[in-house]
């Protein structure tokens, strides 16, 4: 049977993924969440007409004519701080202290820099400057209007999002939970770093790899373990990790090897396939399965396979959950060198695109499923799609890139 391709494995996969529902929580543990409704400013900023300096208010009008040389005086009426009510309007012939962010009293429209002006000791201000009405004033809601949406739901909690919502009084923001994942690497050959091994045993990488990409798609890591290729062990481990998470991710022995056991120890556990097998390369034995409520995305063993096969089916998965689409930047490029493929499959290769005179040009690094360096600096995949299988230096291709994505809002 063909193996089915990307867009159709992962149409099928997203399609049976539900977001979570959404909860209110505080912000300071909303960073990187996504927002589960839009928001609408629930005031306006500012909120009042505030001084933008450290300065005098005054009418605006009464500075006609202020220069160094001729200064106007005003009779100084009181102070006003930020965060406290004027204590009266401002008379004709009056200058109020006035500090940055401190609302402006009724009367005065314009505000003159302490730089530009003098305290004299007679209880007048000596201004320096004319001055036109709004100078140095932030005005009520100039930056926002109460009631303006600002967010749209799927928007990622940044930093300057959180920012915002603070400004704006909210305590909590409505948002997905975090996924909850397990990451299981399995094999015989792996060794945890940080023990000897030998030159014919593997270094367990993906472990932490596979756990670091699922927190910078959202997810609350709550366990990794290992486990030989042994159905017994995989099973109870299997068990172990699904019973507490909402994804499971799976690393190796997910090919036809004698020891590649992890989709058959699912099968027998129960789980439903909704995709086995993708013509992808590398990442091609991908799956995606449900093990009772438990998601299990089932990568490679190979850490350039797992990475590739993460990135484009584990990721929407995450993001799905969390009720959002990921929209990434394209660029056509054309490739620095020339590639043979198998004509059948997409291929994803890691590229790091160059700006030249002539054009955007995507330069792919020495390469493969076994391999994990090139994963370190790549900007994007070029896309290298099924039904070609020779591609020359030159060929223009489209680099799919990692930075900055837009979220939007996933259907239900
Ligand atoms: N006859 C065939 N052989 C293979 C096929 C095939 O279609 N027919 N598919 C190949 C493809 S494509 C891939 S990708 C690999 C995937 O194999 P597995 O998922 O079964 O992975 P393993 O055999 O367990 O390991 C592969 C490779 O990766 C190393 N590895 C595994 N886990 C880790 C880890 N946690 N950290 C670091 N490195 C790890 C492992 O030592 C192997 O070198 O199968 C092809 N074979
Ligand atoms: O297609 Mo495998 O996942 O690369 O070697």
């Amino acid at each position: 049977m063909p193996l089915i391709s990307l867009a159709t494995a992962r149409q099928a996969v997203l399609d049976a993924i539900r977001p979570a529902p959404a909860e209110a929580v505080p912000l300071p543990h909303a960073q990187g969440r996504f927002l589960a409704a839009a928001v609408t400013a629930s005031r306006s900023l500012p909120g009042c007409d505030n001084s933008a300096m450290d300065g005098w208010a005054v009418r605006a009008q009464e500075t006609q004519g202020a220069t160094r040389s001729h200064p106007v005086r005003l009779r100084i009426a009181g102070t006003v701080y930020a965060g406290a009510l004027p204590a009266r309007a401002l008379q004709p012939g009056e200058a109020a202290r006035i500090f940055t962010g401190a609302p402006l009293p009724a009367g005065a429209d314009a505000v003159v820099r302490q730089e530009a002006a003098r305290a004299e000791e007679d209880g007048q201000v000596s201004l320096f400057i004319t001055v036109p009405p709004g100078h140095d004033i932030r005005r009520a809601g100039e930056e926002v209007q109460a009631g303006t949406p600002l967010f749209a739901a799927g928007q990622r909690v940044e930093p300057a999002v959180l920012g915002v919502l603070a400004s704006l009084g909210e305590a909590t923001a409505r948002v997905r939970p975090a996924p909850r994942v397990a990451v299981l690497a399995t094999g015989d050959e792996l060794i945890a770093p940080g023990q000897p091994a030998l030159p014919h045993q593997v270094y367990e990488s993906n472990l932490l790899l596979m756990a670091a990409l699922a927190r910078e798609a959202g997810a609350e890591v709550l366990s990794t373990a290992r486990a030989r290729d042994d159905d017994a062990e995989l099973r109870a481990a299997v068990t172990r990790l699904a019973s507490g998470a909402g994804v499971l991710i799976t690393t190796g022995g997910a090919s036809v090897g004698d020891k590649d056991r992890v989709k058959g120890t699912l099968a027998a556990l129960g789980a439903r396939f909704l995709v086995d097998g993708v013509a992808l390369k590398p990442g091609k034995p991908v799956a995606v399965a449900h093990l009772g409520g438990t998601v299990v995305i089932v990568l490679p063993g190979n850490p350039g396979a797992a990475t590739v096969a993460w990135d484009q089916l584990g990721r929407p998965v995450l993001l799905k959950l969390q009720g959002v689409h990921e929209e990434r930047r394209r660029v056509r490029a054309r490739l620095t060198e020339g590639r043979h493929k198998q004509a059948g499959l997409t291929y994803l290769l890691s590229a790091q695109v160059e700006h030249r005179q002539d054009g955007a040009w995507a330069r792919l690094r020495p390469q493969g499923a076994g391999q994990i360096l090139q994963n370190v600096g790549a900007e994007g995949y070029a896309v290298l799609p099924p039904g070609q299988a020779d591609f020359a230096e030159g060929d223009a291709v489209e680099v799919e890139l990692f930075d900055r994505p837009r979220y939007v809002a996933a259907g239900p």
